[in-house]
């Protein structure tokens, strides 16, 4: 069930996220939005691997990203930014494995500049604590702290202010209708709504929540509002993040893997389990 490679390489986790929900409060003078989330940690994800050099100082890609130049590559930003930082002159060549659609509100980006943020810590000995990362990950993307901390949480602010939640076991058939959404075309929308109430972490009950770019992306992207009239005939369904991609989810794995099965071939899928704690910190731990 575990999806990440073993294979030589040592390879670290870089998992995928849903949010559970995505409420948005208001903007910041900033242009930034106030959003109130849970995102869950699923056992499923990228790996990344990296060669260490301790007599040169080069941060380069083994595996390039198609259409991503390395110098835009989160994972090269992260390694460069981590670099810099801690006045370190070490380097690395690092491959990836790609399994998450880019730009599918799964936070695979994100997700792989924490990872490097945290592996490249450990491997170059730059002794930058849990905060400091991210912190540093904060100015990459918004999501990135809270995959440094790794942890199945609450998000307030534009998504950095995070309270632990643990969550029940459950499964997610988490699908992708083929169409890539940009998160600032999201939140550069008129028709965004952008006043809904702040709800009390305590208060949280999945079914009394949503994700305010739904119907947004729905409108936008008909095959958005196909995947979930399709998956919503099954089990409870929402969008996750900016979209495209979305989920259903599921307290038995079975069944999850049997609405998969069923699944038109235009859309690819994956089953994974929610996870409370990131592999990623399993992995650093298993290191220490
Ligand atoms: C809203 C979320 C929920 O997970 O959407 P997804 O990207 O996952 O779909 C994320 O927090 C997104 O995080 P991330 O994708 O890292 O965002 P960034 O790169 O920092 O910002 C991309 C663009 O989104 C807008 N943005 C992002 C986050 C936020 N709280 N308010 C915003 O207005 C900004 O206009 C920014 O230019
Ligand atoms: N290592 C990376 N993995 C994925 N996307 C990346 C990476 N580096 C840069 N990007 C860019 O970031 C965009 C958003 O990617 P991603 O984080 O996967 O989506 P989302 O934030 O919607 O979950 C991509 O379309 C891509 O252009």
């Amino acid at each position: 069930m575990n999806s990440f490679v073993s294979k030589q390489k040592d390879w670290w986790p870089s998992p995928a996220k849903l949010n559970l929900f995505l409420h948005i409060l208001g903007r910041y003078d900033n242009g930034y939005h106030q959003l109130q989330s849970l995102f869950q940690m699923l056992d499923y994800g990228d790996a990344l691997a990296f060669d260490i050099s301790t007599d040169d100082t080069t941060i380069r890609m083994e595996t390039p990203l198609d259409g991503v130049p390395d110098d835009d590559n989160l994972i090269v930003k992260a390694a460069r930014l981590l670099a810099t930082k801690t006045k370190c002159n070490k380097g690395a060549v690092i491959s990836l494995d790609k399994r998450l659609p880019m730009g599918g509100g799964i936070g695979g980006g994100s997700s792989n500049a924490a990872t490097t943020l945290v592996a490249l810590n450990h491997l170059w000995n730059t002794g930058l604590s849990e905060d400091e990362l991210a912190e540093l990950g904060l100015s990459l993307g918004a999501d990135v702290p809270i995959f440094v901390r790794g942890l199945t949480a609450f998000a307030g602010g534009v998504g950095e202010e995070i309270t632990p939640a643990p969550q029940q076991e459950q499964y997610f058939l988490v699908a992708n209708p083929n169409v890539h959404v940009s998160t600032a075309e999201v939140f550069t929308s008129p028709d965004l709504p952008r006043n809904t109430p702040a709800i009390r972490w305590e208060d949280y009950k999945f079914e009394k929540t949503w994700n305010d770019c739904q119907q947004l992306v729905a409108n936008r992207y008909p095959e958005v509002a196909k995947l979930l009239q399709w998956l919503v005939h099954y089990a409870p369904s929402r969008m996750t993040g900016t979209g495209a991609c979305v989920f259903a989810t599921f307290s038995d794995y079975t069944l999850a893997e049997q609405v998969r099965a069923q699944m038109p071939e235009a859309w690819q899928s994956f089953v994974a389990k929610g996870v409370n704690r990131s592999p990623l910190l399993d992995k650093l731990e298993q290191q220490r």
